[in-house]
Order: C-alpha cells, then structure tokens, then sequence
C-alpha cells in the first residue's frame, strides 16, 4: 500500500519576545509571544530524511529575536510581515511563511516602570507568500458582559429541554476575534486595531441581544461598515453562563433574587462561532490555515 505526505508546517511556537526601545530615559516596552511555521516542499525532510530545504525552527527563533531589533515592532503587523519576508527569502523550498503574534500590553508606571494590563490580548495572524501575503489582526480574551438588554426565547424544544426561557439574563463572553485586512500596505496598524476594538464594545453594549449569535452578527456588520479595507471578520464567543441562583428553598423571609445573584459557571460553555463576510470580498481561505479556535 502506498501513502503520501499530506499537509504538513513547521516552525517555532511561542517565542517570548520583550523589546525594549532604551534610545532615551523614558523607556518603552513591547511584549509579544510569536510563533512561526514555514510551508511548503518539505517532502524530503519528511521521506528521505533530508534536511538540507530545512531552515531549523531555531533559526527562525533567533530571526524573530534579531528582527525585534533590527525591524523593531512599530506594531505586530508591522513587524511579523517583516519577519515573514525574511523567513521566506532565508528559506527557498517555503511557498508561505506564517508569523503568529499575540501581545501582552503593559501600563506605564514611570520612565522605566511598568504595570501589565490585564485582560484582552492582541493578535495577528500574518501569511506571507512569494506574491501577495495576508494580515489577520485580531484580539483574545476580551471578556465583556451586559448585566441585561439580553433574552433567549423561541427556541426549538424536544424531550430533553430543560432550559426556562428569558427576557432578561446576563450575557457575558470572554470573545476571540480575528479580522481580515484587503491591504498590507500604508495601513495604520495601531490606529485601525483601535479602532476595531472600540467599534466591538461599543456595539456589544449598545445592541438588545435575542442570543450571542445575534450580537456577534451586529459586531461583525459595524466593523464592516466602520472599515472598508476590512473584509471580513470571524468570532468564537464562549457564551460564560450565569445562572440566577435559586433562593426559594432558603429559610430567609423576604430573599428575593430578582435578577441580582448570579452562578458563574465555567463549564460547559455554549461556544457561538460566526463569520461576517463583505460580499465582494475576495477569498483568502489559506491565511486561515491552521488557525485554531474558528469555525
Ligand atoms: O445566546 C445563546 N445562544 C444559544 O444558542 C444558546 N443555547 C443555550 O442553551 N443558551 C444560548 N444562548
């Protein structure tokens, strides 16, 4: 019987890169966690054993570290579409090379003093080709919640439903976004990443929600309306449960729960996934290669 080799990648996961920019006494500080995976003719390395296509992920540690100096990191945008061109020019038998950068955001303190931000985490997800190459900006773990303007009912029901309907819950999620640029060129990564992040509050808060999938919907269209150059956007949204406690088999007069006591249950999770596409986007199926967490 004879096999083949399928899809295969490889690279350096979660390089932790800190720079610091000393150039005068108020320094400045960027954090990221980069991951880089080379694809394409690798069959040798895989068959015959060898690796003479092969640029080790060792290298391609060392150039993610070089290039925070040499490149330095104006924005993960900026600085993986730089890494991803030179990984590709360093390794000839690659057709893509894809750099994966989350950023951990730190508050200053003083010139030299810093306090790290809790809370949400950008990324970006950049493909670069021999022709054309892709950015994927994106955030994680953007834990956002309405306290109410949120109901779930109409739903469909069989013999194992149990769940009551509501007119008024709590809808919270700890959100995974991540958008797709059509340009690579002259864009503002800080400004349009800000932007984007301000556009996703503001609608959650702002949108009477019949379901998360309805929200999500509403937060794709304003960010496709805010940003012509974004083509579309894709969610993964777990839907963080709270249930109203139940106090009625308490033996306290007068404990009412009228929405104000809530569980916080961690698990399950109901996990809500959902793209937004601009119609006439054109398609970039291979930047989402790879790229877990989205349907
Ligand atoms: O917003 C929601 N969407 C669902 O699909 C769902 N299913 C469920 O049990 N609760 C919820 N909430």
């Amino acid at each position: 019987m004879a096999n083949k080799l399928g899809v295969n990648q490889y690279g350096k996961a979660e390089s932790r890169v800190v720079r610091i920019v000393r150039d005068t006494a108020r320094h400045e500080i960027r954090d990221l966690n980069v991951s880089t995976s080379l694809r394409g003719d690798f069959e040798d390395a895989h068959i015959t054993g060898d690796q003479a296509a092969v640029l080790p992920t060792d290298t391609q540690k060392n150039t993610a570290f070089a290039y925070a100096k040499l490149h330095g990191i104006s924005s993960i945008e900026d600085y993986a579409l730089a890494l991803g061109r030179r990984l590709l020019e360093a390794c000839p038998a690659a057709s893509d090379a894809q750099v994966r950068v989350e950023e951990y955001a730190w508050d200053r303190l003083g010139d030299h003093s810093f306090v790290r931000r809790g809370g949400a985490v950008r990324t970006c997800v950049v493909t670069v080709g021999r022709e054309d190459a892709v950015v994927l900006s994106g955030i994680s773990d953007l834990v956002v919640l309405n306290s109410t303007d949120s109901e779930f009912r109409g739903f469909l029901k069989d013999e194992f439903t149990t769940l009551p309907e509501t007119d008024d819950r709590v809808l919270a999620t700890s959100l995974v976004a991540k958008w797709r640029h059509t340009a690579v060129e002259g864009v503002d990564w800080n400004a349009s990443h800000a932007a984007v992040l301000q556009t996703l509050l503001d609608t959650f808060a702002g949108t009477y929600s019949r379901a998360l999938q309805e929200t999500l919907h509403a937060m794709g269209c304003a960010v496709l309306d805010d940003q012509e150059e974004i083509a579309e956007i894709r969610f993964s949204a777990p839907n963080k449960h709270h249930f109203l406690v139940d106090f009625s088999g308490f033996q306290v007069e007068g404990l009412t729960n009228d929405g104000e006591v809530f569980i916080a249950a961690d698990r399950p999770y109901g996990l809500i996934e959902a793209q937004v596409t601009r119609d006439d986007a054109p398609p970039a199926d291979d930047a989402w290669l790879h790229v877990p967490g989205f349907c």
